[in-house]
Parts: structure tokens; C-alpha cells; sequence
């Protein structure tokens, strides 16, 4: 049997030591798509962060690919976007650098870049849909296709696995619709995603399963809650499969 792409074992996670999450497990498995859900501050970011090493748990346990994360060293098989980075950020590289950029982590910055490596940028900026913006700089781009273009430099790397942290916040419909391609292109890859949401938007129909957090721990994993509005749909049925109270207007803006 394969290892699990990650596990997350009775982990609490804070700042400063005071805990955000108290007793958290997570378990993804290759090919799975799953969003993190959950109300402002409920903790959603750190439930990543924690994964990825950015922030120490304080208790439980983290394992990547089947090592324990304090020992894992192979993260070019992850591919990271943190929240709100502006790619652009006043530097005047070019969409072709930043997205080269993510190659860095697997072939050493000290090689020059070779016809792997540039076949891997020019495939990484078909699938979010700018190819024909290759040699602008990304000062020039939109806010959403600046965030296409760090979709496209995580994926540049060959990742396993992506870990988005609300990819398609305040990002235009033509975007969102560009990176739901990318990533579904990335899973029918045989790529683990694990992504943070406010709103799935043209991503729903890919998500496997959804974990909402609430409250310091995760309320609900299974599958993708329904939208608020639709309880008011005439033929909804009433079937909720995860928790009797469900938190109040947590699904208002998915
Ligand atoms: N670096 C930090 N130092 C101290 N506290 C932090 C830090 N980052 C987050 N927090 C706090 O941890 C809690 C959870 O924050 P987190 O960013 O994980 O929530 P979130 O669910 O991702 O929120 P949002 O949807 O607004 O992005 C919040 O109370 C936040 O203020």
C-alpha cells in the first residue's frame, strides 16, 4: 500500500503558544482533490501552514509522502501558493522568470536552466492559459492572471502535490475558469490538491472532499457542503451528512 500524500495526526497548531487548532488529523491520498472550508480566522491557513512546516504543531504529528515532515527533504514534490502574494510586487521580471523560478527547487539554482526545464515553464503557462503573455512583465497582468502566473510557476516544478491557499480569491471569472482547468489537468495527472476556499465557484465540480474548519477543530470531512441559499430551493432535501448543528452562515459566499 502506498503512504498517504499527507497525514496529519492529533496536531495543535498556534501562535505564540496559543493554540488556533487543537487535535486535528487530516489524511490525503493521491489523486484526491480536497478544499478547506471554513468562516474568516477559523484557522483554514494555519491548518496548511502547519502541513507544509511553515508554522511548528506543538502536539501530534505531520507526515509527507510517508516521512515525518521534521525529515522530509524532497519539496520540490510539493508546489505551494501561499494567500495573497503579488507576483508582480514592483519587480520587473518577466511571466517566463517568475515561473521559472519554480523550477529552482529541482534543478539547483547553481545548473543552468535546460530543455526540461524550459519545456516545464512553457507546459506550466499553457495549462493556466498565458503562454501569450510569456515575455511581459507581470507588473502588466491582472491581479488574477498574476495569480495564474504563481499557479503556473507551483506547477512548473513537477509537484505531486499542490497546496493553494485561496487560489481564486478576487480573481476574474475568465481566471477562475483558466486555473479549474489547470488544476484538472494537474489531477488527471495522477496530482494531490489540497486548496483553501472561501468560494469554489468552477471548482466544485472537482473537489473530492471538503473539511471545514470551526471552532479549533475540523467540523465536518466528507463531502462538499451545500451552499446556505440552496436550503431555500423548493426541492432541496434536507440531508446533511456531517454535524447536527451546523454553523451559521459558513456557506453563505461559497
Ligand atoms: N502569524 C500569525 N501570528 C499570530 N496569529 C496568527 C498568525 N496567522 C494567523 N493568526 C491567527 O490565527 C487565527 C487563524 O488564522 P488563519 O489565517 O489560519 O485563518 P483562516 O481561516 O485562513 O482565515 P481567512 O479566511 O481570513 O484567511 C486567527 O485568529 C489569526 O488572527
Amino acid at each position: 500500500m502506498t503512504s498517504p500524500v499527507l497525514e496529519i495526526a492529533h496536531a495543535t497548531v498556534g501562535y505564540d503558544g496559543r493554540p488556533v487548532l487543537r487535535d486535528v488529523s487530516l489524511t490525503l491520498t493521491a489523486g484526491e482533490v480536497v478544499a478547506v472550508l471554513g468562516a474568516n480566522g477559523s484557522g483554514k491557513s494555519t491548518l496548511v501552514r502547519a502541513a507544509l512546516g511553515l508554522v511548528p504543531i506543538g502536539a501530534g504529528s505531520v507526515a509527507l509522502f510517508g516521512t515525518p515532515q521534521r525529515r522530509f527533504r524532497q519539496w520540490h514534490r510539493i508546489g505551494y501558493v501561499p494567500q495573497r502574494l503579488g507576483a508582480g510586487g514592483g519587480v520587473p521580471a518577466t511571466v517566463t522568470e517568475v515561473v521559472a523560478s519554480g523550477r529552482l527547487a529541482r534543478r539547483g539554482v547553481l545548473r543552468p536552466a535546460g530543455r526540461a526545464d524550459r519545456a516545464a515553464v512553457a507546459a506550466a503557462l499553457r495549462a493556466v492559459g498565458l503562454a501569450d503573455r510569456a515575455g511581459d512583465p507581470v507588473a502588466t497582468l491582472s491581479g488574477g492572471q498574476q495569480q495564474r502566473v504563481l499557479i503556473a510557476r507551483a506547477l512548473a516544478g513537477g509537484p505531486e502535490l499542490l497546496v493553494l491557499d485561496e487560489p481564486t480569491a478576487g480573481v476574474d471569472a475568465a481566471s477562475q475558469e483558466a486555473f479549474a482547468g489547470a488544476l484538472r489537468a494537474f489531477r488527471d495527472g495522477g496530482g494531490t490538491v489540497l486548496l483553501v476556499a472561501h468560494e469554489l465557484g468552477p471548482l466544485r465540480p472537482l473537489i473530492s472532499r471538503a473539511v471545514v474548519v470551526h471552532q479549533g477543530g475540523i467540523a465536518h470531512d466528507g463531502a462538499v457542503p451545500e451552499p446556505a441559499g440552496h436550503h431555500a430551493d423548493p426541492d432541496h432535501e434536507h440531508v446533511h451528512p456531517h454535524c447536527d448543528e451546523e454553523p451559521a452562515g459558513l456557506w453563505r459566499s461559497i
